[in-house]
């Protein structure tokens, strides 16, 4: 923290911020407990448990909390299975103040420790300053820094420099399923005094240095299911007289991307937004270090060897990847079986401008192509169970300028603006529904292991996050106030 640059008023926070740490990991602690599991449905109970518990801290910090019912949603099995409701809350409702609205998640991706965790993904267990555990960087922790840095003002009796207000959600895993809709519902009254919108959802670009991120991709997910009876086959009885739905599969699959990561589907690349001269030098000046990139991602080598190659295909340009195959054998040993159902999935990271349902029309038109070459009887299906826009924002809004210099006072040094090559989908849910200002404000490290194994988020950025987000409800009350003090006095003059 640099304190040459702190006010009074922000080194009593941040003093309160660090004697408590113990408290404030305790909380992530208890919500790490709970296997919020958003893609598995007989975890949803944990979900909806996890919804009741951020609920109870809120109603505890003097919010007035609604849980919206989204009602149910069907699988591709048939299964219905109930919605968690999404919380709306509210704290604060001073007219001098801005108000800023904080999304956040409290859903998980699914862990097991057996997948390589050195510690139960599920108990939140301090090693060496890291706090490992699923959900500890997305995005429980960052929820939680949050809602600690509230606490820390009503806690000292400080005024509340901005009203808050709180989206949360269970279901950002699994797409944000049913949220548009309560947007697009609340516009005119939950949302309708909110000036900003803050989400804390991803990652800087390095292990180091703070980020502030002005925009991310979307994601269009598919399957392709290759099908040629009611019942799995002897491979030995069967086995070199069929057409195997597996080999069709892999065919498919193949087709997508060749080994230099160009995707191959025909079309692709048309709509991708031209990259303009001064992106070009934006990307020049980031601080980006490709040997701690690598490292954090564990491989060998990277597809490209420069910088800016780097950051205009995770950023810039669509990306495909291969997720699964459900119906093919996947456990230990040997099973001789021809699998008599397949099912692929992938996604494709979408950039501006591209169009997702002409996306997904070149995504079938080409698969249905490579399949009738291999004139195969078996039945083949392509559907799109998910298409998320991507979202790009102007990172020259007050927003932005009240974050960078709560950063400078907490860390020391100004962020990387950058872009993100993940997904999330209610970031341009809420600029098109809203049309209020967006920024994502991370606080967890490009090592945090997002939807990996052995998760985490170390102290340092769970306890400095905390202050960050204290110091920027200062800024953006100050910032947004000047505002309005000059448009006022313009208006008279
Ligand atoms: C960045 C965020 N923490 C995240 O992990 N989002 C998911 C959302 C998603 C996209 N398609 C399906 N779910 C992601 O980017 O994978
Ligand atoms: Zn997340
Ligand atoms: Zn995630």
């Amino acid at each position: 923290m640099s304190s040459s640059s702190s006010s009074a008023l922000e080194m009593e926070i941040f003093q309160y911020i660090d004697a408590h740490q113990s408290d404030f990991i305790k909380d992530l602690k208890e919500w790490v407990a709970v296997e919020s599991d958003s893609i598995q449905p007989h975890l949803r109970k944990e979900v909806m448990q996890m919804m009741t518990l951020a609920a109870d801290r809120l109603a505890t910090l003097g919010a007035t909390v609604n849980l919206v019912n989204l009602g149910s949603h069907q699988l591709p099995d048939g299964q219905v299975l109930p919605l968690p409701p999404v919380l709306l809350g509210e704290l604060g409702k001073d007219p001098q103040n801005p108000t800023v609205c904080f999304y956040g998640h409290v859903d998980v991706q699914p862990a097991k420790k057996e997948d390589g965790w050195d510690t139960d993904p599920y108990t939140l267990t301090e090693i060496d300053g890291n706090l490992y555990g699923r959900g500890a960087t997305d995005n429980k922790g960052p929820v939680l820094a949050w809602i600690n840095a509230v606490e820390t003002f009503s806690v000292l009796k400080l005024a509340m420099p901005v009203n808050f207000k709180f989206v949360i959600e269970g279901m950002e895993e699994a797409g944000s399923l049913g949220l548009e809709k309560v947007l697009e519902e609340e516009n005119e009254s939950f949302f309708s005094d909110v000036d900003y919108i803050v989400i804390s959802d991803n990652l800087w670009l390095s292990n180091k240095k703070p980020a502030l991120t002005y925009g991310s991709r979307g994601n269009a997910c598919f399957f392709v299911e290759v099908e040629c009876g009611s019942k799995d086959l002897h491979s030995g009885t069967f086995g070199g007289i069929i057409h195997e739905p597996l080999l069709d599969l892999i065919a498919l699959l193949d087709s997508l991307v060749d080994s230099t990561g160009h995707i191959q589907i025909p079309g692709i690349y048309d709509s991708v937004a031209a990259l303009t001269e001064e992106e070009r030098k934006l990307y020049e000046s980031i601080e980006f270090d490709l040997e701690e990139h690598r490292n954090n991602c564990g491989v060998k080598k990277f597809l490209y060897g420069t910088k800016e190659e780097i950051l205009l295909h995770l950023w810039r340009y669509p990306s495909l990847s291969i997720h699964g195959i459900e119906g093919a054998f996947h456990e230990p040993g040997i099973k001789t079986v021809i699998p008599a159902k397949v099912i692929g999935k992938f996604s494709i990271r979408q950039v501006p401008n591209m169009d997702l349902s002409v996306v997904k029309k070149q995504v079938v038109e080409h698969l249905e192509g490579v399949f009738s070459k291999r004139n195969s009887p078996n039945k083949l299906k392509v559907s799109m169970p998910l298409g998320v826009k991507p979202w790009l924002a102007d990172f020259n809004d007050l927003l932005y300028k009240a974050a960078r210099r709560a950063i400078k006072t907490v860390f020391g040094e100004g962020p990387d603006f950058i872009r993100d090559g993940s997904t999330i989908p209610v970031a341009r849910m809420f600029q098109t529904v809203t049309q209020k200002s967006v920024m994502m404000l991370p606080i967890g490290a490009a090592d945090a292991g997002e939807h990996s194994q052995k998760e985490k988020i170390s102290r340092h950025n769970y306890i400095e996050g905390t202050k960050l987000f204290a110091a920027f409800f200062l800024e953006i009350s100050k910032l947004h106030q000047n505002l309005h003090e000059t448009s006022h006095t313009e208006t008279i003059n």
